[in-house]
């Protein structure tokens, strides 16, 4: 594999923090929400997760692209990440999957990234003032030009993003072996695992778009109702919170991840807020409230779910409660509401049960759903 010539790139963040190394995928600019995720593999997940769509990615995980890109672990059909930075990335790709490099795919979908620049004292710089603004650029290098740049990009907060992930079409993915159920998923931003996972266990998934109305969602006469992860503001969701007050109203079984959890916070009346740098990464540790076990979970979030801790909340569809919490900072982990004829009617997680790369602990709350929807059916 030949060196090519190394170009210059330059980050900057919206603070004016800069930092110049060398141009990584394509050449250009890009602008976007600065994250970083600590995840030490799993990187190509990461990149085709449509949750990151307007974010620039910090791997905190120095080497990355060690086993190339393979065909089989994307979880959308593209990259989302709107740019990429990487301490140093791998010179030679391992691994009897891989078809490219994963500098040659960031290329080819013309992604801009960055390496050789100090990613910890990046991710200290984000921990300490929070996840902002920033740009990367191999044409603008100089730093105070680069940042009037970026101070005229939109900030996350009250981005609408749902709608620029979405599927177009509704799409099925059949059940693995005998069908047991049907399941309209809302695609915020929908990893491909999600579906997967439900097929393994007999359901037949219905995606659909995020605009679905509620007649296209009950014509597939679902026996549960799942709302995917997804990028952008929670507190912009105003279709799928109403529409999914309405399939509470007619106690259709519910299970959400991630936005998912925060459309269900809005639907029960909570509300949301920005976190100072979210939590990413796949060694999470979450505790699920009503077993007292702890699961180590993988994440990505920026928002989370405002709810009271040790109280209950009377809603128009049941008692909601908080079922999970984050064991690094309490913050809202998974809700449970408890319908009007004293059963669980819909719950909710923050975190990624289906994740891959990541821990399998909460893979059994895809089973949970099952159960969920046989109780009710
Ligand atoms: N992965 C997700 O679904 C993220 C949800 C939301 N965009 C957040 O950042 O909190």
């Amino acid at each position: 594999m030949s060196q090519a010539a190394s170009t210059a790139a330059l980050l900057v963040l919206e603070d004016g923090r800069a930092f110049a190394g060398t141009s990584y995928g394509s050449t250009g600019e890009t602008f976007g929400e600065a994250v970083f995720t600590t995840g030490m593999t799993g990187y190509q997940e990461t990149l085709t997760d449509p949750s990151y769509h307007r974010q620039i990615v910090t791997q905190t995980a120095p080497h990355i692209g060690n086993t190339g890109v393979n065909d089989e672990d994307d979880e959308s059909h593209r990259i989302w990440v709107a740019g990429y930075v990487v301490r140093d990335p791998a010179r030679v790709p391992s691994n009897w999957r891989a078809k490219r490099t994963l500098d040659d795919q960031l290329k080819a979908q013309g992604i801009v990234g960055i390496s050789g620049i100090d990613t910890r004292a990046l991710t200290r710089h984000l921990r300490e003032r929070g996840a902002m603004r920033a740009g990367i650029s191999t044409e603008i290098l100089d730093p105070a030009a680069l940042l009037a740049k970026v101070l005229e990009q939109p900030p996350m907060v009250g981005a609408d993003l749902a709608s620029e992930v979405t599927a177009t079409e509704a799409y099925v993915v059949p059940a693995e072996g005998e069908r047991r159920f049907t399941v309209v998923a809302l695609d915020l931003g929908i990893k491909s695992m999600t579906p997967k996972r439900m097929a393994e266990r007999g359901i037949e998934v219905h995606v659909l778009p995020a605009t679905a109305t509620l007649e296209e969602v009950l014509a597939v006469n679902p026996d549960g109702i799942f709302m995917s992860n997804g990028p952008g503001d929670p507190e912009t969701t105003e279709h799928p919170t109403t529409l999914l007050k309405q399939l509470l109203e007619q106690n259709k079984p519910y299970f959400g991840i991630c936005f998912g959890n925060q459309v269900f916070g809005r639907a029960l009346g909570l509300g949301t807020f920005k976190l100072k740098y979210g939590h990413r990464g796949i060694n999470q540790p979450v505790l699920d409230r009503a077993t007292g076990k702890v699961e180590i979970t993988a994440q990505n979030h920026g928002f989370a779910v405002d709810a009271p801790i040790d109280e209950t909340v009377e809603t128009p569809y049941g008692t909601a409660e908080v079922s999970h919490v984050s064991l690094n900072d309490n913050v809202v982990e998974g809700l449970k509401l408890t319908g009007r004829d004293g059963r669980v009617l819909a719950f909710s997680v923050q975190y990624h049960p289906e994740a891959a790369a990541g821990p399998h602990d909460s893979a059994y709350l895809f089973d949970r759903f099952v159960e969920l929807m046989e109780g009710r059916s």
